[in-house]
């Protein structure tokens, strides 16, 4: 099968408890070559597990996991994958080159450390001690000591927390091009913007299962067509009995409902309540999708 021919990394059938309550449940998922797969979920989904599964932190109790066909704890798999993890520290009294020149050292075949610096603008900082970096810095640093083995599988565990824009934009146009260029690129993150203007694949993932495995285009598409927001005191059995209304919950102190014919939704929206109020219709995002397929109580919040 062609999708086995190109799977870096595989968890098949993987179930794992921890302090003894299931955090897994018979998981399976694959991770391909040239694709970016967001693997998303609710707090305590399961994705921080996975990842520890795959990178070899954590043992299946049943199922398989394999890096690049191999065992994730053998040194041959880990020396071909970066990670980028969200709570690393820095080492205070290296400076950037320093801190990237060692990290270099353990892989067989690394960039060369001014290269690695370059991508996307780092150079300025190389002189600079890890200690003296802003929180947005480390992260660009992290990125680069995660990049700088030539990796073939990247996994990024929230790789733009504490960016700005053009920072945030800069580092996924490196992400991009890396998988254009072939790399397995697993990303988890909490910004669903993210996730849709990244992914190719999208993995969410719900109580220790994947619930949806589409692109983002597909999982909008499913949705519906348009998403109202309102203030309303119908309430949601009577939201959801209102025409083509697919889902319906609240959003803060609004109602979100998603429709497949706003207009219809909206006409008989105001005949029901004469004191609707702030409405407001866009079409359905990413973060429409997924809260229709997981429902109002487990939101992904960024
Ligand atoms: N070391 C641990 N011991 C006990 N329970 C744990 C441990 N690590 C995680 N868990 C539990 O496992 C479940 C899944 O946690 P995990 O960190 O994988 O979720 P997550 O999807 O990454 O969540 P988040 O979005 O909050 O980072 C949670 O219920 C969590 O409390």
């Amino acid at each position: 099968m062609q999708d086995d021919l190109s799977a870096i990394a595989t968890l098949a059938k993987v179930s794992k408890r921890l302090a003894g309550k299931p955090v897994l449940d018979g998981l399976t998922l694959k991770i391909r070559a040239g694709e970016v797969t967001a693997l998303l979920g609710p707090n305590g989904a399961g994705k921080t597990t996975s990842v520890g599964l795959l990178t070899g932190r954590l043992q299946p109790d049943t199922g398989t996991v394999r890096l690049f066909g191999l065992d994730p704890t053998r040194p041959a798999a880990r020396s071909r994958m970066g990670v980028m993890l969200q709570s690393a520290g820095l080492p205070d009294v290296m400076t950037v080159f320093e801190l990237v020149t060692l990290q270099s050292g353990y892989y067989p075949n690394p960039r060369p450390v001014a290269e690695t610096l370059a991508i996307a603008g780092l150079s300025d900082l190389a002189k600079r001690r890890c200690g003296a970096l802003s929180g947005g810095q480390a992260r660009r640093v992290h990125y680069r000591l995660a990049i700088c083995g030539r990796p073939a599988l990247l996994v990024l565990d929230e790789p733009t927390a504490a960016l700005d824009r053009v920072s945030r934009q800069a580092l996924w146009a490196t992400v991009r091009a890396a998988a254009d260029d072939g790399t397995a690129i697993l990303l988890t993150t909490h910004d669903l913007a993210e996730a849709d203007a990244l992914a190719d694949r999208v993995l969410v993932m719900d109580r220790g299962r994947i619930v949806a495995d589409d692109s983002p285009a597909a999982l909008r598409a499913r949705a519906g067509g348009s998403v109202v927001r309102c203030r309303t005191m119908l309430p949601p059995a009577l939201l959801l009995a209102l025409p083509a209304v697919r889902e319906a919950g609240p959003d803060g102190t609004d109602q979100r409902i998603i429709t497949g014919d706003a207009v219809a939704t909206v006409r008989a929206l105001c005949s029901a309540d004469p004191n609707l109020a702030d409405l407001r219709i866009a079409d359905a995002a990413l973060e429409d999708a997924i809260a229709a397929l997981l429902g109002p109580d487990r939101r992904i919040a960024a």
